[in-house]
């Protein structure tokens, strides 16, 4: 072409040419130059640095919006952290700091804009992030305190699909990079810097793409501080590694590739720290900060808005002061569109062995550094129903009554001292008195009744029972005479029956095989079902023991989920790719465990021990119970979805004790609950469930028995709408 162009410039300087060839030489000179704009247009697209793609940044956030209720916390924020840069996050307390990293990493949903990390939105199906992509360290300490260094890095490890040899190399490195004491020091005896350096030893475990760090130096000495930034510096040089990592030591980020500084939830800058304290002429950069908060102030006061208007028109703002050193693309940037195949998807939703099996390990090492609590997890229930078995519905021992004789037949023929012999003296614990002693103790509370002989009493019983007819005042004269303290009904009833057997033996002994004579023309035959000696025990055992397994499952579940959400344990492991599902399920096995642990020693306590009938089958007794446990589970879901701290989860749980107990007709029979009760009586989950026991137990009737089955189909209703309902709230309050 160069040989062209001169040939033409030849052309057009030599006189006398025709203007034929001079037009075609321009032409050419023109078309050459064309040509060579092009070239060098080519050259400088592709010098260029490469326009923002996707894979250059490692996050984008692009006007994000969260609130709390009425609380807004970030407001349109935008936020770019390139590929393999260090991107400090700093701001004052409450800014919204952590708020962003927990959107960022998909425990918290934005209420509006649009995240993008490592290429797609946190949670996308199939995506690693919640997962293996992304080592996140919380603010909380988010560790389980009864198991060790190793035991913590164990844990991580096998959620990420690590081998135990690659889990083994990385921990011995982590150790001795984080200056952390032996790997078998339990997590509970580390001091507080101790733990945060284990805490960050679980973030960095399987070499991440991306790194989100929350306040990962608070407590940290300067020493190892500047070794963990050294740390990160240098696994961001491979260009595949991304940090962002929030800190109040504001000068610490300096050493990071990109600040960005927040303040009530926007950025007020973003950019290189160099280039941000170049622009606001700050030797330092937290001069810098203060000069950026105090500008933000006066355009805040200039449009006469409060600081929360001011951060809703933050992109405005932003225009006018141009604090942002703009790496980034602009916010109105087309945001990459993510699809994923239904096998993604199915895979995304289906729950992993491996994350199940993690957990479950994880419980029970737990269980096993925690011998006192396990025992009292397994004793509880059988000590519970041996109480109820001993202390309620028995027979009433020792009761002091005055005894009142005045019958003046000698004593050895008296009928008054034959009655009185045949009275039950380990139930009843008679006092001889005077009339007046026996009413004045009986007044005072020092007896239960008086059981008073007039002084004919032997004479006017022999007219009765050899004479016809009587008078009224032989009839009087001829019988016991008993008073009762009947404050207390169950005693009162006891006295009666006890009184009523001593004088149906008495008249055995006396009229021997004519003692038919003096029955009363009521004749009560062999029970079709039970014995004639059931008792009130044998009434509550059923429900206690549905109620029993029903309520400890509650408790351990509520308390348990709640106090892992508290610490920050499930949002770590969230995080770290294991679904609320494979939580659930991981509880559900190893609550199971404890669950059968408690029925089959509760079961030998109430058969072997306290020789409670059973007439029917073992598999069905054992499997209603075992249901009823699991509908605790799900009700203690419940309580931890909705309920955020201990102290108000255990008020929930006792709160509904009481009244499900009493309605639900395991202490005193459903029949006698006032109708409208009733019905709700009815509803709860275990009425059907007590009665069903019961008829089981004690009529020994099979599935095929509508009384049986709809105790196992409330059960199991119960289960459906307990976990429906925990699935629902989780999914609300996200
Ligand atoms: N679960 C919550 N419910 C209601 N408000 C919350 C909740 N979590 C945080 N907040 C509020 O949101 C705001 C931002 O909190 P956030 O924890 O994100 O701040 P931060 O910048 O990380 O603070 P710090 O540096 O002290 O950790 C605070 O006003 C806080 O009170």
């Amino acid at each position: 072409r160069l040989l062209f162009v001169h040939i033409s410039v030849l052309v057009l300087q030599k006189g006398g040419m025709p203007e034929k060839i001079k037009a075609d030489a321009r032409y050419n000179l023109k078309l050459s130059h064309m040509l060579t704009l092009k070239e060098e247009k080519m050259k400088a697209d592709l010098e260029a640095p490469l326009s923002p793609a996707q894979d250059d940044f490692a996050i984008r956030c692009r006007d994000v919006c969260r609130s709390y209720g009425k609380l807004k916390v970030l407001s349109n924020l935008n936020l770019t952290v390139p590929q393999g840069h260090i991107y400090g996050l700093l701001g004052p307390s409450g800014c919204g700091k952590t708020t962003l990293l927990k959107c960022i990493v998909g425990t918290l949903k934005i209420s509006r804009g649009h995240i993008t990390v490592l290429g797609k939105p946190p949670a996308f199906p199939g995506h690693e992030v919640p997962g293996k992509m992304v080592g996140y360290m919380p603010q909380e300490l988010a560790l389980y305190n009864e198991f060790t260094i190793s035991d913590t890095l164990t844990f991580f490890g096998r959620i990420h699909g690590l081998t135990s040899k690659e889990t083994q190399a990385r921990m011995d490195f982590l150790i001795d990079f984080l200056h952390l004491p032996q790997k078998q020091s339990l997590v509970r005896n580390l001091s507080g810097g101790q733990r945060r350096r284990v805490s960050l030893g679980a973030a960095l475990l399987q070499n991440p793409e991306l790194l989100i760090l929350d306040e990962p130096t608070v407590g940290v000495d300067p020493v190892l501080r500047s070794k963990i930034w050294q740390h990160l510096v240098e696994i961001v040089k491979t260009g595949k590694v991304s940090v962002i990592i929030t800190t109040h030591y504001i000068e610490e980020a300096r050493q990071a590739h990109v600040v960005g500084l927040m303040r009530n939830g926007h950025l007020l800058a973003e950019g290189p720290p160099d280039a941000v304290m170049k622009q606001h002429s700050a030797t330092t950069l937290e001069h810098a900060f203060l000069q950026l908060c105090q500008s933000s102030d006066k355009n805040c006061v200039k449009r006469g808005s409060g600081p929360l208007e001011k951060s809703q028109s933050f992109e405005s703002g932003r225009d006018e002061s141009q604090p942002i050193l703009g790496i980034g693309p602009p916010p109105a940037e087309e945001l990459p569109k993510c699809s994923a195949d239904w096998k993604a998807r199915a895979r995304h939703v289906l729950p992993k062995g491996r994350n199940i099996a993690a957990l479950v390990i994880k419980t029970m090492v737990r269980m096993k550094r925690m011998p006192g609590s396990l025992c009292f997890q397994f004793l509880l229930p059988v000590i519970q129903i041996s109480l109820i078995c001993l202390c309620v519905g028995g027979e009433a021992k020792g009761i002091q009554v005055a005894v009142v004789n005045n019958d003046s037949s000698s004593p050895s023929s008296s009928f008054s001292n034959s009655v009185l012999s045949f009275l039950d003296n380990s139930s009843v614990h008679q006092v001889p008195l005077s009339h007046h002693e026996a009413f004045e103790g009986v007044y005072n509370g020092k007896y239960w009744g008086v059981i008073g002989f007039g002084k004919n009493f032997t004479s006017y019983l022999t007219k009765r029972i050899l004479q016809r007819q009587v008078s009224k005042e032989v009839i009087d004269g001829g019988s016991v005479h008993v008073w009762l303290d009947l404050t207390n009904r169950q005693i009162g009833l006891m006295l009666q029956k006890k009184l009523h057997q001593a004088f149906e033996a008495f008249v055995e002994h006396k009229l021997g095989s004519m003692s038919y004579m003096a029955d009363v023309p009521i004749k009560f035959e062999e029970p079709i079902y039970g014995s004639l000696n059931t008792d009130f025990t044998t009434f509550v055992t059923p429900g206690a023991v549905l109620s029993i397994s029903f309520y400890l499952a509650v408790g351990l579940t509520a308390l348990s989920f709640v106090l892992e959400r508290k610490e920050g344990l499930l949002d770590r492991c969230w995080v770290a790719g294991v679904s609320s599902m494979e939580t659930m399920l991981a509880h559900l096995f190893s609550q199971l465990f404890v669950i059968s642990v408690q029925i089959i020693l509760m079961l030998l306590f109430i058969l072997l021990v306290f020789k409670m009938p059973n007439e029917g089958s073992l598999a069905l007794v054992i499997v209603l119970i075992v249901l009823q446990g699991v509908t605790g589970i799900s009700f203690g879901l419940v309580i931890s979805a909705a309920i955020d701290d201990e102290q108000s989860a255990n008020q929930a749980a006792l709160g509904i004790f009481y009244p499900n107990l009493i309605l639900s007709g395991i202490i005193w029979p459903v029949e006698c609950i006032p109708y409208p009760l009733r019905y709700l009586s009815l509803a709860l989950p275990q009425t059907y469930a007590s009665e069903s026991l019961r008829c089981i137990m004690y009529r020994g009737w099979g599935l095929g028995k509508m009384m049986v089955w709809r105790g196992f189909a409330v059960t199991l209703g119960w289960n459906t709408f307990f976990l429906i309902l925990a699935t629902v709230i989780l999914k609300l309050r996200t």
